[in-house]
């Protein structure tokens, strides 16, 4: 047997061999198996030699459907804990490398292939822990043809151009080829290969058909599909842990960090050698590249899997961080032995190769690592020093030195600890405060509905917030200013009308002032009072009128103040809830963080089983404790502060209710107090009139006999001002009477006078005529008869002149 020792399996190259059985054409020439597989054990024999590899698939070994459960799945699921991992189908062309790997799988039609159970498998398992884990898949497809690499997935498309011929299987295929370069840890690097990232089964084969038909393929006699490049499908997986993943998943061993791990699915070229291919020319040179490539690899696998070799240092591992697997891909046919034989030692060597698979983390994670292993470090340090009294004086300064930092550490703690009890103390003072003003809001709201006078509710509520305070002074101000013009006009009303009450001697009412106001005397004194009235009245609507426009004045001012003042008020409120919110959540947010210390030193005191450390767990746990109490009452002073909010909001918005009210008690009041003036004119009005009429009625009682003297007897003042003005009256009058009497008697005298002179001219006309006759009758008259005749008409011209005068005189005094 050529092999047959045992290695530490987990960290060789494990090796399977899967042997297809005769295909058509094989048969049709008549071929026969030339491979046995040992009944149970996986072990081959072709010819006079043995191999033994970790399985054997086909031609009565296991099952070829097994290939994937047995060998591949194990790389899987080492991919989804950080390994990398490769898959190499090895073999002569025609052996079943493609069907094998399923490399043209193109998503329907399940071909019973590695790819497609593989992409499978990755599916459903990343489906399973989309809650606990976030993925990013991504693939690249390459393929090495003539040690040049390309890119199947470039999405650039390659130049076709022609040949020498005209015939379609001449098109040259033009690519450029990506670069490989050397990374500054010994790996290689291909420069801009792509990765396309695939979030589905479905698309990942759709990647692999489409590279696949970009792969370059020729025709050769061992098989007229036959792939004579090597390609290499990777899948990157990167995973990454969410953050409320329950314990149990795949990084509880590897803490919270980035998984990173590719699973490359690698077929080979065919291994045949070139005089039995029938390649010539172009192909020829092709499977010389091809198998130098293939020797290279060859040669590597013999000096890995030599020991003594191994153990001189030449090479250690096929991929160095990575497990692999390699099938090796054999026909049974008699006709291809000495190739199968080829393939079969190739294989055997690749079993001696070791890997050093770790797991891939990302620098974050690696960081994360190292401090937990530091902690761990300073842990042991601890414990050694507490334990072991026998330690070295230079540590136990470095041990008291680390004691000495985690108390000043836990005096800090105490003291941020004491400063949020203040703060907590603080807050609650004024979480205390702020209800208060919430309750004294509600009362004064409360008693504002239930119809609470201002007086009542400014005296109930003097430790009420300033705002309400402000709102009721306000309006007791308006309310004020509305009485005291009520109270006004009802005062200058009562004036008027006391005015206006005479006693009982003299004038009761007006009625009675206007019934025996019908004398002269009272005429006057009824105008005097006339004139008064219309100036009381003027007067007092002026006033009224002045004092409208001033509390229009002052009701428009009082607005405007009330409006600036809840306007600033409120921006007040505003920020002053906004900063005690915004305080709220610091202090929430630094109790948070001492938590999450406090949780951060407790895990790393979690290890220690010691008294000591068992005290401290202790003390932080009661810490911890007080802290989470702590924030829940804040979160709870939160939510009491937003009803507080809200309560605020409430209270503008009763505010705005009784700034409405205001607005309708005022425009009520104004209201009222047109209608009074308006009423007071009305009534002066009707006063006025029914007094003009009296006075009319008395001028025509006068002048048509009025009873003066009767009349002022029956007046003699029960008024001073009256009486006075009565007794000069009276005087006036007997002044009058006295002058009347006395022209009466003139004229009666002058009327007799009047009388004898024209009895003395009738005398004297009947003499005239009788001395007149007398003359006619002589013819002559004597010179003194004429001349006393002359003077007898003369002394009666003088008699009528002076009658004439008299009755002048008597008519002036009678108008008088
Ligand atoms: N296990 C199997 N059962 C049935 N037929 C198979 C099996 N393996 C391979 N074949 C058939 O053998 C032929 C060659 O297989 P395949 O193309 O996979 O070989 P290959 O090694 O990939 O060749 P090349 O190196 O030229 O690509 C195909 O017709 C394929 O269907």
């Amino acid at each position: 047997m050529e092999n047959s020792e045992n290695k530490d399996s987990s960290q060789c190259v494990r090796v399977a061999v899967n042997i297809r059985p005769l295909v058509t054409s094989e048969l049709l020439v008549g071929c026969t198996d030339c491979i046995t597989v040992v009944a149970g054990e996986p072990q081959v024999q072709i010819g006079s030699h043995a191999f033994t590899y970790d399985n054997v698939f086909g031609s009565a070994g296991q099952s070829s459907s097994r290939i994937f459960d047995e060998f591949v799945a194990p790389l899987v699921d080492a991919l989804f804990h950080g390994y990398n991992g490769t898959v190499l189908a090895y073999g002569q062309t025609g052996s079943g490398k493609t069907y094998t790997m399923g490399t043209n799988y193109n998503g329907e039609e399940h071909n019973g292939g590695i790819i497609p159970k593989v992409m499978e498998t990755i599916f459903s398992r990343v489906n399973a822990k989309k809650e606990s884990t976030e993925f990013l898949i991504r693939v690249s497809f390459i393929e090495i043809f003539k040690e040049e690499v390309f890119d199947l997935l470039d999405p650039k498309p390659p130049v076709i151009s022609k040949g020498d011929g005209v015939s379609l299987a001449k098109l040259h295929v033009h690519r450029s080829p990506i670069q490989i370069r050397e990374t500054v840890n010994g790996g290689i690097t291909l420069v801009g290969v792509t990765e396309v990232e695939v979030r589905t089964k479905e698309e990942m084969a759709s990647f692999l058909l489409c590279g696949s038909l970009s792969r370059a393929t020729g025709s050769t006699n061992m098989n007229s599909q036959s792939s004579r490049s090597h390609a290499i499908f990777t899948i990157s997986m990167e995973q990454k842990r969410i953050a409320s993943c329950p314990p149990g998943s795949v990084h509880d061993d590897s803490g919270d960090d980035i998984l990173c791990a590719k699973l490359h699915l690698v077929d080979l070229a065919g291994s045949e050698r070139a005089k039995r291919t029938g390649a010539d020319g172009l192909r020829l040179r092709e499977g010389i590249h091809i198998n130098k490539g293939l020797l290279a690899l060859g040669n590597v696998i013999s000096a890995l899997g030599d020991e003594k070799k191994r153990k001189e240092g030449g090479h250690d591992s096929l991929g160095g961080n990575c497990k692999t697997v390699m099938i090796a891909c054999v026909s049974p046919a008699d006709t291809n032995a000495e190739e199968t034989l080829n393939t079969l030692k190739y294989a055997n060597r690749a079993r001696n190769i070791q890997n050093k698979a770790i797991i891939n983390h990302d620098p974050m994670a690696a960081q994360g690592q190292r401090m937990r292993n530091q902690i761990e470090q300073l842990q042991a340090e601890l414990l050694y020093f507490r334990g072991d009294s026998s330690a070295s004086s230079e540590e136990l300064q470095i041990l008291k030195h680390k004691i000495s930092l985690l108390e000043a550490s836990n005096a800090e703690l105490q003291r941020e600890l004491q400063e949020q009890r203040i703060s907590c103390e603080h807050v609650m003072r004024r979480a205390i405060d702020a209800q208060v003003e919430k309750d004294s809001l509600i009362m004064i709201i409360e008693s504002a509905r239930n119809g609470k006078s201002w007086d009542e509710i400014d005296s109930e509520s003097k430790q009420d917030v300033d705002l309400v305070k402000k709102y009721v002074g306000k309006i007791q101000e308006l309310e004020v200013e509305l009485l005291r013009l009520q109270s006004s006009n009802s005062s200058r009303r009562s004036e008027f009308v006391d005015y206006l009450d005479l006693d009982n001697d003299g004038l009761h009412s007006k009625n009675h002032f206007f019934t025996v106001s019908d004398t002269k005397t009272a005429d006057m004194s009824g105008a005097n009072e006339d004139e008064e009235q219309e100036l009381e009245h003027s007067s007092l609507q002026e006033k009224l009128d002045r004092e409208l426009k001033e509390l229009d004045k002052k009701i428009e001012q009082k607005e405007a103040e009330m409006k600036h003042f809840t306007n600033v008020d409120t921006s007040v409120l505003k920020q002053h809830y906004e900063r005690k919110v915004q305080e709220l959540e610091q202090e929430k947010r630094s109790l948070q963080k001492e938590i999450e210390e406090l949780r951060f030193n407790l895990a790393n005191i979690s290890s220690a089983s010691d008294e000591g450390a068992e005290k401290l767990k202790g003390d932080y746990l009661q810490k911890l404790n007080v802290l989470e109490a702590q924030v829940t009452t804040l979160k709870k002073k939160q939510d009491a502060q937003s009803q507080l909010s809200r309560q605020k909001q409430k209270s503008e918005e009763a505010a705005k209710r009784l700034q409405d009210e205001i607005q309708r008690i005022k425009t009520q009041k104004v209201v009222q107090l047109h209608q009074k003036i308006k009423q007071e004119s009305e009534q002066f009005r009707l006063w006025k009139t029914s007094r003009e009429k009296e006075v009319l009625q008395r001028g025509w009682q006068k002048r048509f006999g009025g009873e003066l003297n009767g009349r002022c007897s029956g007046y003699d003042g029960g008024d001073d001002r009256l009486k006075k003005e009565g007794r000069r009256n009276e005087y006036e009058m007997h002044k009058l009477l006295a002058l009347n009497q006395r022209q009466k008697m003139v004229l009666q005298r002058k009327t007799e006078e009047a009388s004898m002179a024209s009895k003395r001219l009738k005398e004297l006309l009947e003499s005239r005529k009788s001395s007149s006759r007398e003359a006619s009758g002589t013819g002559n008259s004597s010179a003194p008869g004429i001349q006393a005749l002359m003077q007898a008409i003369e002394h009666e011209l003088e008699v009528n002149v002076r009658v004439h005068e008299v009755r002048l005189e008597y008519e002036r005094q009678m108008e008088e």
